[in-house]
């Protein structure tokens, strides 16, 4: 008996060849509107949808396919008598091979200019009835979504063998389409801001070489609609980014992009090890790469200025994984680009509008969702608890400090400058662990004299001001809200320093 095939494409791609081979092996095509057009014009034979439904195409093509005599000539089993037998009443001939690919919905809402009435015109109704009839009923009949696998598909049949194996990947891949299809379309209309089903789309990126270590496998999934400010930027020169890189990238160039005057930031291990900021990037740097001369080897750094050769010059003195910068002068590049392992990544940092409003991590068993800690605190959010009034420098280092300590992890306490990180103590489980290495860490350094403390959660008890009094300290700045507060006010008052409360807490877990 001739086999049938049922082609109704939107992509194109490869059509007119896989149909001649099709027709090659005996199959009879049955095809839609425009898609019969593009094989009639290369001298195919195909029979018209309308002449296998008894229906013109109508209401503007919304129905085209949907009609028993498609879907029961999908669906029929094959091992069935009974269906078969029906079939047969019914006169309906048996589909053999299903070929859609569907209505560029994706493609259309990535338009600025696409208005909801033309994306809703774009959602495929019987592309995914007959793509998904055709998957469930796979030991029957093969479906092929995507145009890549035509070339696999032909060779199956001129085989002789199109194995169960082969065709469960090829209906897996239909529903794992049509799901993610259908996902984008549910985002594209949900305004609920955490819906009872949440259905995400990611799209494979890139296989990565490893995970976290050697031993563990890992591949990077980027959104189906990746934004301008995705991690995943334009890799201008060095290896391919590594699990650990993409992790440190991110979290870095969240970092930067809050900053508005020439910074850099170096990252090591998602916590920033360096922060500066000044006129030049230059200078930026200098302050960045003397707040730890030593953790900034081997680090990420971000900055959000064209790097010119000065720091560049600066920079290729040492092992650096990864820069990230809007631009490279031609001269920094050429300079950087000596090393031939540095990754240069370039960034977009024009679209702030493109940030993330919302974010996941996994957990055992789910995900946790929270809006993006967008809130940098300044000078607007404080209240002087103490009864030494802060000078108007240490104002502006307070809320450098305070900027500083959100991107840490917790419990995070950082010594700075109004320009420059001196200590980070981060990650510690106690407070007055991470308060002692911010502390002894910024001592030895060059203003430390006219240096504050932050805290990214208030202190619990007075043992933390009381340390960094002692070490000379002259101005913390904390969220406060801890039944003991008092206890942190009156220490500061015994040493006669400055305590602030921003009343906002930014844990970083
Ligand atoms: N309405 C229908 O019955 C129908 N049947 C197939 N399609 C889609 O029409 C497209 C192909 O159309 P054409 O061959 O006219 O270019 C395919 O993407 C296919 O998924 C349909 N379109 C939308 O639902």
């Amino acid at each position: 008996m001739t086999k049938r095939a049922l082609l109704s494409v939107s992509d194109k791609t490869g059509l007119v060849d896989f149909a001649k081979q099709l027709q090659q092996l005996g199959y009879e095509l049955v095809s839609t509107g425009g898609t019969k057009k593009v094989l009639e014009a290369a001298e195919i034979v195909v029979t018209g949808v309308e002449t296998v439904t008894g229906f013109p195409e109508m209401l503007d093509g919304r129905v085209k396919t949907l009609h028993p005599n498609i879907h029961a000539g999908i669906l029929a089993k094959r091992d069935n008598a009974s269906h078969m037998q029906q079939l047969k009443e019914a006169q309906i001939v048996p589909i053999d091979l299903v070929v859609v690919n569907l209505y560029p919905f994706k493609a259309t809402i990535e338009k600025p200019t696409t208005t909801q009435a033309q994306a809703i015109e774009q959602i495929d109704i019987g592309g995914p009835s007959m793509l998904r009839a055709a998957a469930k009923n796979f030991a029957g009949v093969i479906p092929v979504v995507d145009p890549t696998d035509y070339t696999k598909v032909i060779a199956a049949l001129q085989a002789g063998v199109v194995d169960q194996d082969f065709r469960k990947q090829l209906a897996a891949k239909v529903f794992r389409h049509t799901a993610a299809y259908d996902a984008l379309i549910a985002n594209y209309l949900t305004t609920e801001e955490f819906p009872q089903q949440l259905t995400l789309t990611y799209e494979k990126q890139q296989a990565l070489r490893y995970g976290e270590n050697s031993h563990q496998k890992a591949a990077f999934y980027q959104n189906a609609i990746p934004s301008a400010y995705s991690v995943v930027t334009k890799q201008l020169h060095g290896k391919e980014l590594s699990y650990n890189n993409i992790k440190d990238a991110d979290a870095a160039m969240k970092m930067i992009r809050e900053f508005e005057q020439p910074t850099v930031v170096a990252m090591k291990h998602m916590n920033p090890c360096g922060v500066g900021v000044a006129a030049t990037l230059s200078v930026a740097w200098d302050k960045a790469y003397e707040s730890d001369t030593m953790s900034i080897f081997g680090g990420i750094i971000a900055v959000n200025r064209e790097v010119d050769a000065a720091t560049a010059s600066k920079m290729h003195e040492l092992f650096l994984e990864i820069i990230i910068a809007p631009s490279f002068s031609d001269e920094a590049y050429a300079i950087l680009a000596k090393k031939k392992n540095v990754r240069l990544l370039q960034a977009d940092f024009s679209r702030k509008d493109q940030a993330d409003q919302f974010e996941t991590i996994s957990v055992s068993g789910g995900l946790l969702m929270q809006e993006v800690d967008k809130k940098v605190d300044t000078p607007a959010d404080f209240t002087v608890v103490s009864k030494k009034q802060p000078t108007k420098q240490q104002l502006a280092a307070l809320a450098f400090g305070q900027h500083i300590v959100k991107h840490v992890k917790s419990n995070a306490i950082v010594v700075t400058t109004d320009t420059q990180t001196l200590g980070i103590g981060s990650g510690q489980p106690n407070r007055i662990d991470s308060t002692k290495i911010a502390v002894q860490k910024a001592m030895s350094k060059a203003g430390y004299e006219n240096a504050i403390m932050a805290s990214d959660a208030f202190f619990p008890m007075d043992d933390c001001v009381a340390y960094a009094a002692k070490h000379g300290i002259k101005a913390i700045v904390q969220p406060g809200g801890s039944i003991r507060d008092q206890d942190s006010i009156d220490m500061a008052d015994k040493w006669g320093i400055v305590l602030v409360t921003t009343g906002i807490r930014h844990f970083r877990h």
